[in-house]
């Protein structure tokens, strides 16, 4: 399905695209509860990264979007954020070098396990603070919550450039400067839904596209900058791209009319079950998939800390490492666009092995990095990596909307990306503690692909609970018509 353009009318109004949570002008719509087979034709293909967002319900259907106009620079703006937020993050591992040298001392036993700390911090707070963003984003609104969160992350990442020892890193790098970015990330999701709703699967994905465009560019860069101003420097010039972050956010002017079901009267505050939805727990399928996934990710951003100071071990500190980065962002943005559209062919919650297969893949070539002696070896590695990291990523949403269905599926991600935070702050530093006492990456990198392996075992069995929930469903609803119908036979009697 070509994105946007073949959206049916349930498709546009609970898009795949943006926001893991209920924001400013955005609530949960109050459809009916869709048959899990149905899912299928709502939800669009699911591009880009792993929100949803459902625009309010209020007004929504008198509402006519712009489909363009300033739209266009709303998703500029998005696209920056994303670009900024997420290129920083994966190319943690040049900093990683750069601050072992500079705050390293060679006969630290815990040298890599202390410095991984962090980036992994960094990555985790920006899952770690999603649903708490998403209730700052109802409460404040798109633009002021994204305008302070990139205040925020330049603060965080100015005086990560003051800073000269890893214990202040961790608070101003690790929790400053990533929440800063969470709470600018997420409304430039959310916002997305107030300009575009027959377009939103394609401004989405341009948007997505914008951290694979970073991940290509940046390495190179911060290479440069490191090897030209040194790291307090290029931390500096690295907030300007904050500032810019800031300035993007003013683009956010809403648009959408409040939701009127998504506040008390006289409260600021959404009612608390909009805050907890306790209805994504009743989906066995969805509590497989919310433990599944976050049990595959302690290996994910291992090679993003890694991987350059292993190429530097292995082939020497002139090697091109950030080829590798680059490899890793071009096709993880081909594979969002590939694998979007193949899980429009793929039936209802079989989507679920598209993901069991991004994992195999992404195990299998972490156990291969250590094996590549040839730096081709590593770059081919790379390549299926980013491509099924694409592919990972693409098809959250359409799950989501699969287990819980339309109306409960921005707090199923919101939920899901709160527990991703866990794996991806504790898997680095364990991966560093790894190579501290084995003196090399290789066990570090085997460990690392066993995670997606076991996380890709647990959700084969989704597809399984929810045929044999179809089939339970099936045959309550056979025998409630068949009591009725006798009812009605009995009633007809008298
Ligand atoms: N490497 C991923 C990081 C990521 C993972 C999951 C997400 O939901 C968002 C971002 C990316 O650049 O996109």
């Amino acid at each position: 399905m070509t994105e946007g353009a073949n959206m049916t009318e349930n498709e546009s109004e609970t898009s795949t695209s943006v926001a893991a949570e209920p924001a400013e002008e955005t609530t949960i719509m109050e459809t009916e509860e869709k048959h899990p087979d149905q899912g299928e034709k709502e939800n669009g293909g699911g591009r880009g990264k792993i929100q949803v967002q459902v625009p309010g319900a209020a007004d929504e259907s008198d509402f006519v979007h712009p489909e363009g106009g300033w739209g266009w620079v709303v998703m500029l703006a998005a696209m920056w954020c994303n670009g900024a937020v997420f290129g920083i993050q994966n190319a943690f591992g040049i900093l990683f070098v750069s601050l072992l040298e500079e705050f390293g001392s060679k006969d630290d036993e815990d040298l890599r396990f202390k410095t991984a700390w962090v980036g992994s911090l960094s990555m985790g707070m920006i899952f770690f603070c999603s649903p708490i963003v998403s209730v700052f984003t109802d409460l404040l609104g798109c633009r002021v919550t994204a305008v302070g969160g990139a205040a925020v992350g330049l603060v965080g990442l100015l005086a990560s450039s003051f800073v000269t020892s890893l214990g202040p890193m961790y608070f101003t790098y690790g929790i400053l400067f990533a929440t800063g970015c969470s709470f600018a990330y997420q409304p430039s999701l959310v916002i997305l839904g107030h300009y575009f709703k027959k377009r939103l699967g394609l401004v989405n994905g341009i948007v997505t596209a914008g951290s694979s465009a970073f991940t290509v560019t940046l390495p190179f860069a911060l290479s440069g900058l490191l090897e030209k101003v040194g790291l307090a420097n290029t931390m500096r010039l690295l907030s300007i791209l904050m500032f810019v972050l800031m300035i993007a956010g003013l683009a956010y002017v809403p648009l959408l009319p409040k939701p009127v079901n998504s506040q008390r009267p006289g409260s600021r505050c959404p009612p608390m079950s909009k805050v907890f939805n306790v209805n994504i727990w009743k989906s066995l399928g969805y509590r497989i998939w919310a433990f599944g996934i976050p049990a595959a990710l302690y290996g994910y951003f291992v090679p993003y800390v890694h991987l350059m100071k292993h190429v530097e071990e292995r082939f020497g500190k002139d090697a091109n490492k950030e080829v590798l980065l680059m490899c890793i962002g071009v096709t993880s943005g081909v594979g969002r666009l590939i694998f979007g559209r193949v899980a429009d062919y793929v039936h209802g919650v079989q989507k679920v092995y598209l993901q069991v297969s991004s994992f195999l893949v992404i195990g299998l070539m972490s156990m291969m990095i250590p094996l590549c002696n040839v730096f081709g070896g590593l770059i081919a590695v790379c390549l299926l990596m980013g491509l099924f990291d694409g592919c990972f990523i693409c098809i959250m949403a359409p799950i989501a909307f699969e287990l819980v269905g339309s109306q409960n599926v921005s707090q199923a991600i919101g939920f899901l990306l709160g527990m991703m935070s866990v794996p991806m702050t504790v898997g680095p530093p364990i991966a560093g503690f790894l190579r501290d006492r084995l003196g090399s990456y290789d066990v570090a990198f085997y460990l690392a692909g066993i995670p997606p392996i076991i996380g890709g075992a647990m959700l084969c069995l989704i597809p399984w609970v929810e045929a044999r929930r179809i089939r339970r469903e099936a045959a309550m609803k056979q025998m409630l018509e068949h009591k009725s119908g006798g009812q009605g036979e009995h009633d007809s009697v008298i």
